[in-house]
């Protein structure tokens, strides 16, 4: 028999707790959704990256937030900008929070990657423009944040703009310190929150943790900070770049052009069910990963959807 909680319940003797925990709901309420959960795939369930070979194992499901980890310098905000035009060619929403560049350079760099080039012609950038109008929103804003802001940022751009996707680029510039672990946690589960009732796929930049070098791929324990923002968010990548190989290109060294140039490693996915790891290599005119050794750019802007 279906059970529900009356209306007559003093609620605020459960004040404590989230007003997530609150809405508790009998099974049998969710079967249409189940049954659709198998069935129905008019719904979208999420957005993917722009490349082939990570279609079909990772998914940026509403409600979601996305832990983007790796060492300083190693194109982490130009792989989600990458990733933010593959939003516009997936017909998805996104807003920028880019707090350490100045959003017409976040945006020049996207239109380089969207044409493959390193210097669009005026009428490439204007119909740039015009496709991520109302697409692909920049919060205009530099330098440190409060988290308390930039958590009614997010509630804004989703529940007002209408954005499915929100990238917090990053967490050090949100006022909160460095040894704060607690406040991390909190604004982290805040973020968390935020996400589960707006339906926001919230995309979170952090800084790893230097070991002897950045020869190897940091781990997702690397994540500097609270070990406890990588148990709370539903999936961790992290970005790296093989210097390496731009050692040895550069002083004459052994290297393999079969080597990538960059990897994205997944480390959790929390609703999906690969881990592992995919290599790029590097287009410097455009700015694009690219997915063979021949670095040919590819075609950003062509309707990409979800299969
Ligand atoms: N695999 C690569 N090969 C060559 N150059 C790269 C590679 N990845 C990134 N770069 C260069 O590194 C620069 C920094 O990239 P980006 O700003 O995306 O790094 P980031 O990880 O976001 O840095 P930060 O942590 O400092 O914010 C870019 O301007 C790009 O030219």
């Amino acid at each position: 028999m279906a059970s529900f909680i009356p209306d007559d319940i003093d609620f605020s003797a459960y004040a404590d707790l989230t007003e997530h925990d609150q809405r508790v709901i009998s099974s049998g309420e969710y079967a249409d959704d189940v049954v659709g959960y198998f069935w129905d795939d008019s719904k979208p369930r999420g957005e993917a990256l722009p490349w082939d070979r990570t279609d079909g194992k990772l998914l940026f499901r509403p409600g979601e937030v996305t832990l983007w980890a790796g060492y300083n310098g190693h194109g982490k905000s130009l792989a989600l900008g990458q990733f933010a035009v593959g939003l516009v060619a997936q017909a998805s929403t996104c807003c920028v929070a880019s707090l350490e560049m100045k959003p017409v350079v976040t945006l020049a760099r996207m239109c380089r990657q969207a044409f493959g080039t390193s210097k669009p012609d005026p009428d490439s950038i204007r119909m740039f423009h015009q496709l991520t109008d109302r697409r692909i929103w920049m919060y205009d804003q530099q330098g440190t944040v409060s988290a308390d802001k930039m958590i009614g940022v997010m509630r804004y751009a989703a529940t007002v703009k209408q954005c499915a996707h929100f990238v917090l680029d990053s967490l050090t510039k949100c006022g909160l310190g460095e040894d704060d672990y607690t406040a991390q946690k909190i604004f982290v589960d805040r973020i968390c929150t935020v996400a589960r009732d707006t339906g926001l796929h919230v995309h979170l930049v952090a800084h790893s943790r230097k070991g002897k070098d950045e020869n190897s791929p940091p781990g997702k324990m690397d994540v500097k900070g609270s070990g406890a923002i990588t148990d709370q968010v539903d999936n961790v990548l992290t970005w790296w770049r093989n210097k390496a190989k731009e050692d040895a290109i550069r002083k004459g060294g052994d290297f393999s052009e079969l080597d990538p140039d960059a990897v994205l490693i997944c480390d959790k996915q929390r609703n999906g069910d690969w881990e592992g790891r995919v290599g790029f290599w590097f287009d410097p005119a455009s700015m694009q990963f690219v997915e063979t050794s021949s670095r040919a750019p590819m075609n950003m802007l062509q309707p990409r959807f979800q299969p």
